[in-house]
C-alpha cells in the first residue's frame, strides 16, 4: 500500500458505553467523538476512571464484559466500517499490561502467526515482517525470543514485542492504551521513545491513552480531555499546555507540575 492510498482519517462518533449496577443502566462513556489523523498523535488523557480505557475499547467493539456500546461508529475515511473487521487489520493496539494481553502457553512465534492480519499472509513473509519489526522494536537475537513464552520475558521486552506485533501488522492506525504504565521509569523513557520514533517513520495515526502530561508533551500533537464520560477540550499541545479553558484540563496540567516543580510541561 502506498502512502498515497493509505488512510488519513479515522473517525470515532457519539460513542456511548454503559453498564448495570444494582439493576439501573450507568452512562461510563457519555458521546465522545474523536478524529484521528495518519502522522498525528492524538492523546486522549483525563483522571482515572473516567473512560479512557472504554473509550478506545468500546469503539473497537471489544469492550470487557459488564459493559455494553449502546450508540457510536467508527468510520475511516468517511466510510462507516464494523469495529471487529478493522481490529488488527486497520487499527492495532498495544494495551496497558503486556502481560495480560499475551496467551499464557503460546510462545511468540505463535503470537506472530495469528490474528486478523496474520491470516491469508503467508508464514513466510509474516515472519519476516515480524522479525523486521522485532529488530527495529529494539529485540535482539530474535530467534530466541520467538520460541520464548511470555513468562520468560520481562515486561519491557514484553511491551517491545507488542509494538513489534502492532507494527508488522501494518494497520495504519494504532491504539496505544497506557502503553508505559507497568514498566519502570528507564524502560519506560525508552519504550516512549521507541513508539515516537517509529509511529512518525511508519506515518501512523496514533490514539494514546494516558493520564501522564509528560508523555502527552513529548508525544502528542493534539488532546483531547475527557471527564467523567465525556469530551470536555480538544486542541493543540501546546495550546492544552499553554491556554488550557477548562478548569479539569487545568487541574491535570497543575498536578503535573506538583509532580515536575519548576519543569515546563510542554
Ligand atoms: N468491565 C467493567 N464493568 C463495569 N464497569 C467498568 C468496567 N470497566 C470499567 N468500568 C468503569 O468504567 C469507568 C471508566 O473506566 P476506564 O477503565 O475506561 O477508565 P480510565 O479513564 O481508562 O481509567 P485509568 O486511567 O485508571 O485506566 C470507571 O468508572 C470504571 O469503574
Amino acid at each position: 500500500m502506498t502512502s498515497s492510498q493509505s488512510p488519513r482519517r479515522l473517525v470515532i462518533r457519539n460513542l456511548g458505553v454503559e453498564t448495570t449496577r444494582h439493576g439501573v443502566a450507568v452512562t461510563l462513556v457519555d458521546d465522545v467523538s474523536l478524529d484521528v489523523r495518519a502522522g498525528e498523535t492524538l492523546a486522549l488523557v483525563g483522571a482515572s476512571g473516567c473512560g479512557k480505557s472504554l473509550t478506545c475499547a468500546a469503539s473497537l467493539d471489544a469492550a470487557p464484559p459488564g459493559v455494553r456500546r449502546t450508540t457510536g461508529s467508527i468510520a475511516i475515511d468517511g466510510v462507516e466500517q464494523a469495529p471487529a473487521d478493522i481490529r488488527g487489520r486497520l487499527v492495532a493496539t498495544i494495551l496497558q499490561n503486556p502481560r495480560s494481553a499475551f496467551n499464557p502457553v503460546r510462545t511468540m512465534r505463535q503470537h506472530a502467526m495469528e490474528g486478523p492480519a496474520a491470516r491469508g499472509a503467508p508464514a513466510a513473509s509474516r515472519e519476516q515482517r515480524v522479525r523486521a519489526a522485532m529488530a527495529d522494536a529494539g529485540l535482539e537475537d530474535v530467534d530466541r525470543i520467538l520460541d520464548l513464552h511470555p513468562f520468560e520475558m520481562s515486561g519491557g521486552m514484553l511491551q517491545r514485542m507488542m509494538i513489534a506485533l502492532a507494527l508488522a501488522s501494518g494497520a495504519p492506525f494504532l491504539f496505544a492504551d497506557e502503553p508505559t504504565t507497568d514498566l519502570d521509569l528507564i524502560v519506560q523513557r525508552d519504550i516512549l521513545n521507541l513508539l515516537l520514533r517509529l509511529t512518525r517513520r511508519q506515518g501512523l495515526g496514533v490514539l494514546l491513552v494516558t493520564h501522564d502530561m509528560g508523555v502527552v508533551a513529548a508525544l502528542a500533537d493534539r488532546v483531547a480531555v475527557m471527564d467523567a464520560g465525556r469530551i470536555i477540550e480538544t486542541a493543540r499541545v501546546m495550546d492544552i499546555f499553554n491556554r488550557p479553558t477548562h478548569p479539569v484540563t487545568r487541574n491535570l496540567l497543575d498536578a503535573h507540575l506538583s509532580l515536575y516543580p519548576g519543569r515546563s510541561a510542554a
